[in-house]
């Protein structure tokens, strides 16, 4: 059994920033990133990252650097950048990190271009790391100022999966051990993109039965994508892909899901990611799910369709009139 005392959390957004109150919670020595003079100052100074979690007093105990090579002493690290900037910020960090690393990897999407899961980006940047996937329904702020959750913490050595969840866990954080890193990273990609489809059912005012029939129509997508890719359907079932999906689809404290609302009461993409510095990963990720699905040969019509709005291709009463034309069928069926 290998003792994990110190973490190190690479990227200092609303996530990374709670992540690392997590793990000094949990009584780990831990080291926060960030790429932003301005978050290294605020968290060094004030103990609170206004940029991306104000209002949250910090652990003092947290650490603060800007600089990657900070991290190297560190026996495990958490990677926390936004999805599309995950290839370059471990590429960065590559040398800094020894083989054998434990990375638990914290972002939700996949890569748009090479259309690849954040575990493959993983094995092309550091491949002497050992990855673990950390996902599951937890908003930033909730979990940083003391609430409770619990998350799915997925490695394919089960031993390191252990050894992960006991020193990430504490009294308010308990992650479940699941084997199964696809089905993990497939749910936490897709809730964000079926978050915006809620939201912008909630911004037309379609109601609650839609609402509900959208979750359960977008869970049945994502279970579909997760196998296709060659993940587990009972993965998805789990706290990283249902568990997610629920918290994702029902609150505006999602980002994603207050794009949608936005581009439902009629906005455009534009102005509803106007001055925000935070990320809505599902913008990112819903092209690269449509183009990923199409050459699986999985049927996503909720997360084509939200493409499809994004892109500016359809507009929104297109798409909704669409999905509710599409051919009858067993509920079984795609
Ligand atoms: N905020 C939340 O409640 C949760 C977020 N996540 C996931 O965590 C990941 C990070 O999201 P947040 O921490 O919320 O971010 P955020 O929206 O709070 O902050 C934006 C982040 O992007 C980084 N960034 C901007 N440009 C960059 C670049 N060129 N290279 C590298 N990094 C850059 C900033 O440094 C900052 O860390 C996402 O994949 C998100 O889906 C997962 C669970 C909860
Ligand atoms: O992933 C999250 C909750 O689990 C955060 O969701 P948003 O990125 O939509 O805010």
């Amino acid at each position: 059994m290998t003792q994990i005392r110190t973490a190190g959390v690479i990227g200092a957004g609303a996530w990374g920033t709670a992540l690392a109150q997590v793990c000094a919670r949990s009584g780990l020595k831990t080291t926060l990133q960030a790429r932003e003079p301005e978050v290294v100052e605020s968290i060094g100074t004030r103990g609170v990252n206004e940029a991306f979690l104000p209002g949250v007093r910090l652990d003092p105990a947290i650490e603060i650097t800007a600089e990657l090579s900070g991290l190297a002493h560190c026996d495990i690290v958490l990677a926390v950048p936004p999805a599309q900037h995950v290839r370059s910020t471990l590429t960065a960090f590559a040398p800094y990190a020894r083989p054998g690393l434990p990375v638990v990897l914290c972002s939700k999407g996949i890569e748009r271009g090479s259309l690849k899961l954040m575990t493959e980006v993983l094995a092309e940047t550091l491949p002497e790391a050992r990855a673990a996937v950390l996902s599951g329904p937890s908003f930033a702020g909730e979990v940083a100022r003391g609430l409770p959750t619990a998350v799915t913490l997925a490695c394919e050595d089960q031993t390191l999966a252990g050894e992960l969840a006991q020193a990430l866990a504490n009294s308010l954080f308990r992650p479940y051990l699941a084997d199964d890193l696809i089905g993990a990273e497939a749910g936490g990609a897709l809730k964000n993109v079926l978050a915006i489809a809620c939201g912008i059912s909630e911004g037309r005012g379609l109601g609650r039965s839609a609402h509900a029939a959208l979750i359960t129509r977008g869970f049945s997508e994502m279970t579909r994508f997760a196998v296709a890719l060659g993940g587990k359907a009972e993965t998805v079932a789990g706290l990283c892909g249902l568990g997610d999906l629920v918290l994702t689809c029902s609150s505006p404290q999602s980002r994603n899901m207050s794009v949608g609302l936005a581009l439902g009461q009629g906005q455009s993409l534009e102005q509803a990611l106007s001055g925000k510095r935070s990320v809505a990963e599902g913008v990112e990720s819903a092209p690269a799910v449509r183009d990923l699905a199409r050459r699986l040969g999985v049927e996503t019509p909720i997360c084509e369709g939200v493409a499809a709005i994004l892109s500016g291709e359809a507009g929104v009463d297109t798409v909704i009139e669409g999905l509710l034309n599409r051919p009858l069928k067993s509920e079984r069926e795609a």
